[in-house]
């Protein structure tokens, strides 16, 4: 029954999803302005990811590929759990998503196609809800109470885009530690009074049981260009608990950390790990950035690289050499080590393309880890 009605969701899945938070926000004003990213709803991202999904998660299942949806559910878990989501939220949004397809298919939703369709949702839902809630658990919070107010005791400038901010707790206890890798949500409050959340890799303090989060002004953004400008020493910001499922894990395999622009960041959060565990292990760190000046930690990046014995980094910058160009890739001319894990951040089409120069380079799909925080980005990945 999935299989059938997969073209025909699938054909009308922009305006499924449009006619969807159109519902979903009439119904329940308040997720539009305190929950979902407002410039992911107006330049559509967000419209397209959770209907698409949906629709990803149901394809999924007819083709029994189960590896690629764990990976993609524990990341949607991790972001959901650092944006406080509850087992009730999923009610709402099955109402609203149902309405809408009813609405758009008419009468090719027989009561037959939509108990199929609601099973998906069903079983969907009910696996985020169980990945959600042990998260919650583990990171000892009652479920969806992530948030914490702390304090910036430190501001450092890097270029005129980037700002790495320090935070501390409000009464100076330790913040719970995290692994390489994982995030924190930071809630602002804009000037309407409305709040926008946004995701960033937590990095170490020099100053333990402290967080350093480093921003990048985003052009015509919300969040950033207050967090990257207009925060001081003293401003408090309201945090959630570090979330993300994909960190680099531990072990002997030789490390690939392959990063562009402020996708140094997860870097950086890696190479602190294994400076503060003594690593021997073998490890390559490809950066690429417009050019020096525009090379965020740069110097922090070099001096953990020169700590760990077995360390070694290769850094392109695009102002000088051709990186995109057809029968280019920033990974020409870089000897990679046998076997190696690989995690890959940056822009998207940046990790599509990375991803492709190292499978055709022999190295196992299994091996190349990205994050990516952009709704639905993960689901593009693989497309190509
Ligand atoms: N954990 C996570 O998921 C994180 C994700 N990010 C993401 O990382 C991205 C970094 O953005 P930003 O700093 O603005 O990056 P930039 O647009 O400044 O790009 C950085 C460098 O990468 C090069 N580049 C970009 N795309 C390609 C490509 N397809 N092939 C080859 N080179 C490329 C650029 O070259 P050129 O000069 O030709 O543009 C530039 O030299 C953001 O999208 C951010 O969301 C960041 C931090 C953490």
């Amino acid at each position: 029954m999935i299989e059938a009605t997969l073209p025909v969701v699938g054909a009308h899945i922009g305006r499924i999803s449009e006619l969807f938070y159109d519902k979903l926000f009439a119904a329940a004003p308040s997720l539009r302005t305190d929950l979902f990213n407002r410039t992911n709803q107006e330049n559509r991202e967000q419209q397209k990811a959770l209907a698409s999904s949906v629709a990803a998660f149901a394809t999924l299942l007819v083709t029994e590929d189960a590896a690629d949806i764990d990976a993609i559910m524990a990341r949607i878990a991790a972001k959901h759990a650092s944006l406080g989501v509850q087992a009730p939220h999923y009610e709402v949004v099955r109402h609203q998503l149902f309405a809408a397809i009813a609405e758009v298919l008419g009468d090719a939703v027989t009561p037959e196609v939509a108990a199929a369709w609601r099973e998906v949702y069903t079983l969907m839902a009910n696996s985020l809800i169980e990945q959600e809630a042990a998260l919650y658990d583990k990171a000892g919070v009652r479920h969806g109470q992530v948030w914490r107010v702390v304090v910036v005791t430190d501001v450092q400038f890097d270029g005129a885009e980037v700002a790495t901010l320090t935070l501390r707790s409000l009464d100076g206890t330790p913040l719970p530690d995290f692994l390489p890798g994982q995030y924190i949500s930071i809630a602002t409050t804009l000037g309407d009074g409305t709040r926008q959340i946004r995701q960033y890799t937590l990095v170490r303090s020099h100053v333990p049981g402290e967080w350093a989060v480093t921003v990048k002004r985003v052009r015509g953004g919300i969040v950033s260009p207050f967090l990257a400008g207009g925060v001081g020493i003293g401003t408090e910001l309201v945090v959630s608990h570090p979330f993300g499922s994909l960190v680099v894990e531990d072990g002997d395999d030789p490390l690939v950390l392959i990063s562009a622009g402020i996708g140094i960041t997860p870097t950086l959060a890696a190479l602190q790990h294994l400076a503060a565990h003594r690593s021997e292990r073998e490890v390559l760190v490809v950066h690429v950035d417009r050019s020096t000046y525009d090379h965020p930690r740069r110097a922090e990046t070099q001096a953990l690289v020169d700590r760990l014995p077995r360390a070694r980094m290769q850094t392109r910058y695009s102002e000088f050499e051709e990186l995109r160009e057809e029968g280019h890739s920033p990974l020409d001319g870089v000897e990679l080590p046998t076997d190696p894990q690989v995690y890959v951040c940056g822009p998207v089409p940046f990790m599509r393309s990375i991803r492709q120069t190292l499978l055709a380079a022999g190295v196992s799909p299994d091996a190349v880890h990205y994050e990516a925080f952009a709704p639905g980005s993960w689901l593009g990945l693989t497309e190509s």
